[in-house]
């Protein structure tokens, strides 16, 4: 079987859900062979991509957070302890309860998010008004026995790169900025992903379990649909009451803490492929792409000058700290493009003799398909302005891409239809039956009232007709 006939071909983007799986096995991110429902196997080239990805979530948080890690394992009774939580998550719950043939004196919860293994341990270490605001976070496998449809990256019952920061302040209002706060590191975070995202306030029913109310990030995927990429909490002093988290005020007086959650899974690199591949494969913003350029020497005379001018290329964008590999396989060029186009690598360079006359390399970009003849001169910072080119146009098409899909409609019918085709801006009376009616009617969920409201005086509720009291954003989620 020859090199080309040998590998699966990828189906158009058009058909999304056909396109997602088929580039996680052909691109090498993960292997969904694993035998047990929604958990997934790392392949180590999708690996380096969250590797890369988690250490830009690392750069931001670490400005005034500090990383840590607490146990999986959650006695039963402190998992139980907050009403509103347990609510929220018995269902999905996973439960040790053996070691080896013995039972266990108390069961064990695997954490499906971690507030009740860390608020206990907050408890002790909270004493006093000097000790906040405390900012911690950890990235560490959750697990949810999610009875929806489970999809790689997306829906996961072992949740592998669950980032969850966990804060706690002085005042309501100090956690309420810390919320804002962390929308503005998620924000940071997918637009060096080169993803836009929507925030909005959820809707009081679709709140995290125990909170006071819910800030989430989404974005929007191929096929219209949008998905939840990050959520921040508000805890108000809900946990605090629960698991007696108190400081010692200025009077000297024993005072709840207000707390604050938020997280981001291993979605980002849903997010990261759905958004910019296409038909031939990943493509990849170039700080998060294991192999930034791949060099192909050309080489049907002089082979040895062509090789060894490669290299000297190769090692000038190491040196540069760019990761480059060289191909200079027996595979046919087509072939060689064909592969690296696939794992999304953001620039192909060709060199070949006629290039070694003109002192050049021809590039070619993975993002426009645009070639052209760059000198070899002084190669690795045009190379490095070309990434920021790169990604600059990668963000550009995908916030294009998003303004394209967000339809202001005002009557029922109109929302409808415009909701087969992305997400839906429209307008609220604010009141959670005729929320919920609203729904019901449409066959779609209120994803939220985006921060930025518009002037809404004037504008009825579509299913009511009442005032509106709020714009609002309506999508078919993940
Ligand atoms: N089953 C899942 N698979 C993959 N990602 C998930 C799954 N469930 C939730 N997530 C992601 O994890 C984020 C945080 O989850 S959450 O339930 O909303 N929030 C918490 O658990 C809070 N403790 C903040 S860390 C969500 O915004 C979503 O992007
Ligand atoms: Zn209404």
């Amino acid at each position: 079987m020859g090199e080309q006939e040998k590998e699966a071909s990828l189906p158009s983007k058009n058909n999304f859900s056909e396109w997602y799986n088929e580039l996680l096995q052909i691109a090498k991110i993960m292997d969904v062979r694993y035998p047990v429902k929604g958990l997934y196997v790392w392949h180590p080239f999708g690996f380096t991509i969250r590797k890369k990805s988690y250490s830009i979530m690392r750069e931001l948080l670490d400005r005034d957070h500090e990383e840590t890690m607490f146990p999986l394992l959650i006695p039963e009774a402190e998992f139980m302890k907050e009403a509103q939580h347990i609510k929220g998550f018995e269902d999905e719950v996973y439960w040790v309860t053996h070691g080896g043939t013995s039972p266990l004196e108390v069961n064990l919860a695997l954490r499906p998010t971690s507030e009740t293994a860390i608020y206990p341990m907050y408890k002790l270490w909270v004493r006093s008004h000097a000790d906040l605001p405390l900012r911690l976070y950890q990235i560490v496998n959750t697990f949810r026995y999610e009875t929806k449809h489970t999809r790689p990256l997306i829906r996961l019952r072992e949740i592998t790169s669950f980032k969850e920061a966990h804060t706690v302040h002085a005042t309501w209002d100090e956690a309420a900025w810390q919320v804002d706060e962390a929308i503005r590191i998620y924000t940071e975070f997918y637009r060096r992903l080169a993803i836009p995202i929507l925030s909005s306030k959820r809707p009081e029913w679709d709140k995290f379990p125990g909170a006071d109310y819910t800030i989430a990030v989404d974005s929007l995927m191929p096929d219209g649909r949008t998905l939840q990429v990050g959520t921040a909490h508000h805890l108000g002093d809900n946990f605090a009451k629960t698991f007696e988290i108190t400081y010692e005020d200025s009077e000297g007086e024993q005072v709840y803490a207000h707390q604050t959650c938020y997280g981001v899974s291993e979605r980002c690199l849903a997010a990261l492929i759905s958004t910019h591949g296409d038909d031939k494969g990943l493509v990849l913003p170039p700080e998060v792409a294991p192999v930034q350029v791949v060099i192909i020497p050309i080489i049907f005379k002089k082979p040895e000058e062509v090789l060894a001018a490669c290299e000297k290329v190769a090692e000038e964008l190491k040196d540069a700290g760019i990761n480059v590999k060289t191909d200079d396989s027996d595979k046919r060029p087509g072939a060689k493009y064909y592969k690296w186009e696939m794992q999304g690598v953001p620039i192909r360079l060709e060199i070949g003799p006629r290039d070694l006359k003109n002192k050049a390399a021809m590039m070619a970009r993975r993002d426009t398909g645009e070639k052209e003849q760059i000198p070899l001169e002084d190669i690795a910072s045009t190379i490095k302005d070309t990434f920021a080119d790169v990604h600059k146009n990668l963000y550009s098409q995908a916030e294009a891409q998003l303004r394209e899909h967000i339809f202001l409609c005002e009557g029922l019918e109109e929302i409808k239809d415009k909701l087969a085709h992305g997400i839906v801006q429209t307008y609220w009376c604010g009141k959670e039956d005729c929320g919920k009616e609203m729904e019901d009617v449409i066959g779609a969920g209120i994803l939220g009232i985006p921060g930025e409201q518009p002037d809404c005086k004037g504008k009825k509720c579509p299913l009511c007709g009442e005032e509106a009291a709020n714009s609002i954003y309506i999508a078919r989620t993940y």
